[in-house]
């Protein structure tokens, strides 16, 4: 049976006083695109070092395609990896496609893989300008280019579409899948919840070095269970009717301004409160529902609450 591209078994990683990483255990599929989030020192940048083999565990084992990160033939599997980390430093006085070559050699890739790499992340025009001159986003494009040489079999992300506009954004994670679909395992950190809560296969919270929940967006919710917000627009003068027949039902919080009434409900109680709206269709003029976003998910999680620094 192949090996998984990552096990990560009981490992804990110490810095003095500071337990970054405590205990965590975790198994990545091949051609998964895992999402990692955290609060500020949550442990995140530390589990990639160790995943990444960086980094010592303090106790536990990491295992990188089946090869432990700390034994001789680890050398030959991170030449299978690409990885950017959250702040990309490179030669300003080299050009885009200086720097790539570097990276090209240092990676043992061919050099004329470069060009194709270049304008895969849309840098094709300026491979020729030198780094100094690139704006944030680009020198983010460049540090992305970089990880994509030699077409990695496993990816790791940290904070990667820092600096990026929507569009940059966008076309980042168009390649992102392209390479996923081709076969390439992906780990992506990122403090921008909306951005990833739709476009990764499984979701991993840290809190305080361990991880206290994973699964997809769908799971985590059905786990954490928190209420949805219908919004109901209402035609007007309407407002006191509606709020009155939704007061009749037990538990629900109810916030009415001018013809717009909220209702925050759990999710046993969604399918009362449209009941109640159907039998008063005459009154309203449009429902929105707005689920649990990650964002609320992880703040239930412990969120910001488990802060360290
Ligand atoms: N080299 C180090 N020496 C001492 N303490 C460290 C070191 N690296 C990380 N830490 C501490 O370990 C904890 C986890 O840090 P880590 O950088 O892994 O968190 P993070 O989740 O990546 O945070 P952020 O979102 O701010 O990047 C923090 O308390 C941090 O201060």
């Amino acid at each position: 049976m192949a090996s998984l591209p990552i096990e990560v078994k009981n490992v804990s990683k110490r810095y003095g006083d500071v337990q970054a990483v405590d205990g965590v255990s975790l198994s990545v599929e091949r051609g998964e695109m895992i999402g990692l989030i955290g609060h500020n020192g949550a442990g995140k940048s530390t589990l990639f070092k160790l995943m990444l083999g960086l980094i010592p565990a303090t106790s536990g084992a990491v295992l990188v395609s089946g090869v432990p990160i700390d034994g001789r033939d680890f050398r030959a599997v991170r030449r299978r990896i690409g990885y950017l980390p959250e702040t990309f430093v490179t030669y300003d006085n080299l050009t885009g496609m200086e720097v790539l070559r570097l990276f090209a050699d240092l990676k043992q890739v061919p050099r004329s893989a470069c060009d194709d790499v270049l304008a895969r992340v849309g840098l094709a025009d300026a491979a020729k300008r030198r780094v100094r001159g690139y704006s944030k986003g680009m020198r983010q494009r460049l540090g992305f280019a970089q990880v994509l040489l030699g077409s990695p079999d496993l990816i790791f992300l940290d904070e990667p579409t820092n600096g990026l506009d929507p569009e940059g954004i966008h076309d980042f994670y168009q390649i992102l899948h392209e390479v996923k679909a081709q076969g390439a395992t992906i780990i992506i950190t990122s403090h921008i919840l909306a951005e990833i809560q739709e476009r990764v296969d499984r979701l991993v919270i840290l809190n305080s070095g361990r991880i206290a929940a994973q699964g997809t967006l769908a799971q985590l919710r059905a786990q954490m269970v928190l209420p949805s917000e219908i919004r109901i627009q209402l035609r007007s003068g309407q407002g006191s009717r509606v709020h009155d027949a939704l007061a009749s039902l037990a538990g629900l919080e109810l916030k009415i301004e001018q013809d717009c009434v909220r209702v925050s409900c759990l999710p046993g109680q969604k399918v009362a409160v449209l009941n109640i709206l159907a039998a008063l269709a005459d009154t309203v003029h449009d429902i929105a529902i707005h689920e649990p976003s990650l964002e609320d998910l992880f703040l239930g999680y412990g969120g910001l609450h488990g802060r360290k620094n």
